[in-house]
């Protein structure tokens, strides 16, 4: 191996590793949005659950759907990996109001006997 090639080594190491420390904000970032994003929904969910309210809202998901469609295209993100991780982050919210509302019902409901 000669200089050249050692000094080249070394710059994609460089820039190899400066990128990484981007991706690992990055990844940071998107874990503390979505600890956010997940306050609220569990706020909508206690919400729902006092109020009788479904877990799910199809029309309220087909609007956030289109919405980041449009978002991610402008963006230049495949729209159908956005519509994908959009749709597992709602599966997994809806699964949490379910949750609370089983927990609200064997509040309001008596004991079985
Ligand atoms: C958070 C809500 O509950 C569900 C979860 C949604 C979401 O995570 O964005 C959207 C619609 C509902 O199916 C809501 O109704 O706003």
């Amino acid at each position: 191996m000669n200089s050249s090639s050692t000094e080249l080594d070394e710059s994609v190491r460089a820039e190899l590793s400066a990128l990484r420390d981007s991706i690992d904000n990055i990844d940071a970032a998107v874990v503390h949005m979505l600890a956010e994003r997940f306050k609220c929904t569990q706020r909508v969910g206690r919400l729902k659950a006092d109020h009788s309210l479904p877990a799910a809202d199809p029309a309220r998901e087909a609007r956030q759907i289109a919405r980041l469609r449009e978002l991610a295209e402008n963006a230049k993100l495949d729209p159908a990996f956005a519509e994908k991780l959009l749709t597992f982050v709602i599966a997994e919210v809806i699964r949490h109001h379910e949750t609370i509302a089983r927990g609200a019902a064997d509040d309001h409901d008596p004991e079985p006997t």
